[in-house]
């Protein structure tokens, strides 16, 4: 179907549901079978012939769930719109999604990968260990096209990054990635604060748990990127088997929907949080990003832990982007399996936590950040207040 050129906020409640009011729907089917009848086995074996030869997602009901599933599939198409790419392939989670993009890359026999740090913690321990048969070279953003070697198969960013909020730039690492695929991890800006394949990202990843999803009860992972790419990722998704399950798939649209009033509703209080933390004497240092977002990281003078074990209306626990807050400690849940040597001059130090903010009031969220605070038993050590430090690398 041609669909005209819309906005974000249009896209996010219709892309992938184009067709349902020819079908006399309202809400999306949710088909969870996990074979479809046929009764012309020739017909199958030519529409199986041409999957695994192409990877095109096939004419007509699938064959079988692993290959397909039309609930996932107009997920898919929703994240593609909003990120503005022709494809998207959703997976059973985010690291299943970065494991398919790997191994597509490793079965062309590139196997070797250029990394910013930092990363998510799975992320860089995915690389890191080498477990899919990947090398990784870690560099920063200026040392991109030197790492590359002929058999360079990916350079990986995330940014905002997990956990520090760092920054980059990248149309500028997309230009040093020269014909190496830019995989940008979106999963903290999400499509409504930035569009990585408008800057020359080839592949765009999301943990779809996080902002798609935004209500902490669906796992998933996706990657947006170019129909040939797409192809090749379906072959991989078909043959490992990390499949998103349809209803996942339904909440991840339905999630869509609300995407771009979550995201600046949660931004704006955020902003306002690493505000009055950047002006709080017991708090050292505030990590916000230029672009915005939800996600706020901070450095105390005290005990961080007692901070996480102080309060009482957000929660203490990893993950984000759902519409309740969340507080955690990166060194000892998100990012405890990467090297501490590796996690600290990653900058992702024992004093800092970070914090994904939801839709509660920013005043009730306050009052329990500043008891929590208090009851950390912190003090600076010279006095000194500073703005909220941009992130940067
Ligand atoms: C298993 S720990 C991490 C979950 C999630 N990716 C986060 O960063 O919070």
């Amino acid at each position: 179907m041609e669909i005209p050129s819309r906005s974000l906020a249009t896209e996010a409640v219709h892309a992938g549901r184009e067709d349902l009011a020819a079908l006399g729907l309202h809400a999306a089917p949710l088909d969870l079978s996990t074979t479809y009848p046929s009764y012309d086995s020739r017909a199958e074996a030519a529409r199986i012939d041409e999957f695994a030869a192409t990877g095109a997602r096939l004419q007509g009901p699938p064959v079988y769930a692993r290959l397909d599933n039309p609930t996932v599939a107009r997920f898919e198409q929703g994240l593609a719109r909003l990120e503005g790419t022709e494809s998207a392939v959703a997976f059973a989670s985010g690291m299943a999604a970065l494991s398919a993009v790997l191994l597509v890359r490793v079965s062309m026999g590139l196997r070797h990968v250029v990394a910013v740090r930092p990363l998510y913690g799975c992320s860089d321990h995915l690389l890191d260990t080498g477990l899919l048969g990947t090398e990784v070279t870690w560099t920063d953003p200026a040392g991109v096209a030197d790492a590359i070697r002929p058999d360079t198969g990916l350079v990986m960013v995330e940014t905002p990054a997990n956990p520090t909020l760092a920054e980059l730039n990248l149309r500028a690492v997309a230009h040093s990635c020269g014909e190496v695929p830019l995989l940008a991890d979106n999963t903290f800006a999400t499509p409504v604060l930035q569009r990585p394949a408008a800057e020359g990202a080839r592949l765009v990843l999301h943990s779809a748990t996080k902002y798609l999803g935004g209500h902490g009860d669906v796992m998933g992972g996706v990657v947006a990127c170019d129909e040939e790419f797409a192809r090749k990722l379906r072959q991989i998704r078909f043959a490992t088997g990390g499949v998103l399950h349809p209803l996942a798939g339904y909440l991840l649209l339905r999630g869509l929907a609300t995407l771009p009033v979550r995201v600046r509703a949660q931004s704006a209080t955020a902003a306002e949080l690493a505000t009055r933390l950047a002006a709080d004497p017991r708090v050292a240092k505030v990590h916000y990003p230029k672009i915005g977002g939800a996600m706020v990281a901070f450095e105390v003078h005290g005990d961080p832990h007692e901070v996480t074990a102080g309060v009482r209306l957000i929660t203490p626990a990893v993950s984000l982007g759902s519409v309740d807050t969340l507080i955690q400690h990166p060194g000892s849940i998100s990012h405890r399996i990467v090297d501490p040597v590796d996690r600290f001059s990653g900058g992702i130090g024992d004093k800092l936590l970070r914090m994904s903010v939801g839709l509660e009031d920013v005043d009730d969220l306050w009052a329990d950040l500043d008891a929590a605070l208090a009851g950390s038993a912190t003090t600076p050590p010279d006095g000194e207040r500073r703005a909220p430090a941009p992130a940067g690398r």
